[in-house]
């Protein structure tokens, strides 16, 4: 059945049966894209773990990557030792293949959100399933990675965004994520209401989205370089210690500036192309917006992430960012 888990997903059919075994545990499918997984038997420090995918309908890669470690696992290659809840986020866009249908879903996991529309109720079912996972396991180590891909290419392929919230991150997430291939971070400086940040600042759980990669169609994705990640999650799964690596291995950032869109009359002045994290020198010029006016780089250089110009009104349009030394 979890094989064939994200393919009932996505045609709208229920499997078979709603629960059954699992090599080493059992799974159940609390409702469309969303699917636990309980261990039979578990370690003290193992963490309970979410691992989302298709928060944007056209990452797909993620999806492609997570379908192959519960492949392995239905197969008996790997024994369930972690109680995990593995989520396909936004299944009408995925179905369609754009990033969302209304509106951007990873805007909206606030709990006093709202807003009404499939979005909004799709936030409401994934913030009660995460609630409800976690209430689960009181007094385990808590882990979400929310896994996504770039619309642009980028000068670190693989990196993190670390959401901002109270909870420290662990050393020991700097030294997984580094043997995961994972190239460089980026420090959130405010809340962002994004679906990591909300595991984080309501579950105080160590939480990422991490960007593996080109958003591109099903079926064109090379998973290669994503074989150290899928050891990791394969690791989480079985509540195994995953592998670690130096963390000065990645290059560190923090958001220094979040551009936004103010009007309709909105533009970036740099080429559509231009790779995540690529520099820009003070006196450059990056927006004009009709309501905001020009903004240019002041005194010191600021790197592009996420440059995106159709964004909605109000929304970010772009993160700009500084390196900054490795965590100790
Ligand atoms: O490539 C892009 O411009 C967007 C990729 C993407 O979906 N990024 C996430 C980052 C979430 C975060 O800030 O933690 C997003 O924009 O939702
Ligand atoms: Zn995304």
């Amino acid at each position: 059945m979890l094989s064939e888990w994200i393919e009932l997903s996505l045609e709208d059919a229920s499997p078979s049966q709603p629960s059954g075994p699992l090599p080493g545990g059992t799974y159940t499918l609390h409702a469309a894209g969303v699917l636990e997984l309980t261990p039979a038997a578990c370690r003290d420090d193992a963490p309970a773990c979410v691992l989302s995918a298709g928060i944007h309908g056209n990452e797909t890669a993620p999806i492609e990557l997570l379908g192959a470690c519960l492949a392995r696992l239905e197969a008996g290659l790997l024994r369930l030792g972690a109680p995990v809840l593995v989520i396909l986020g936004n299944l009408e866009a995925i179905r369609r293949g754009t990033r969302y249908v209304h509106t951007n879903l990873n805007r909206l996991f606030r709990r006093d959100l709202g807003e009404t529309g499939m979005e909004p109720d799709r936030a409401r079912l994934l913030m009660r399933a995460v609630d409800d996972f976690f209430a689960r396991y009181p007094g385990r180590e808590r882990l979400h990675y929310d896994l996504h891909t770039a619309i642009r290419d980028s000068r670190y392929p693989r990196f993190v965004v670390e959401p901002y919230a109270e909870t420290a991150t662990r050393h020991e997430q700097w030294r997984w994520l580094a043997a995961a291939n994972i190239q460089a971070v980026l420090h959130q400086h405010r809340h962002s209401w994004t679906f990591s940040h909300y595991s984080k600042h309501y579950h105080r759980a160590q939480a990422f989205t991490l960007e593996l990669g080109r958003a591109l169609p099903f079926g064109e994705n090379d998973l290669a370089p994503l074989m150290p990640m899928a050891r990791l999650i394969e690791a989480l799964l079985a509540g195994r210690e995953p592998r670690g690596a130096d963390p000065e291995r990645m290059v560190f950032f923090r958001v220094a500036h979040e551009l936004m869109r103010h009007s309709s009359d909105f533009r970036l002045c740099f080429a559509d192309d231009t790779p995540n994290f690529t520099e820009f020198q003070p006196g450059a010029r990056l927006a004009e917006d009709a309501e905001a006016g020009p903004f240019v780089v002041a005194d010191a250089p600021l790197s592009v992430v996420f440059p995106n110009a159709e964004v909605e009104l109000g929304a970010r349009a772009a993160l700009l960012a500084r390196p900054t030394p490795p965590p100790d």
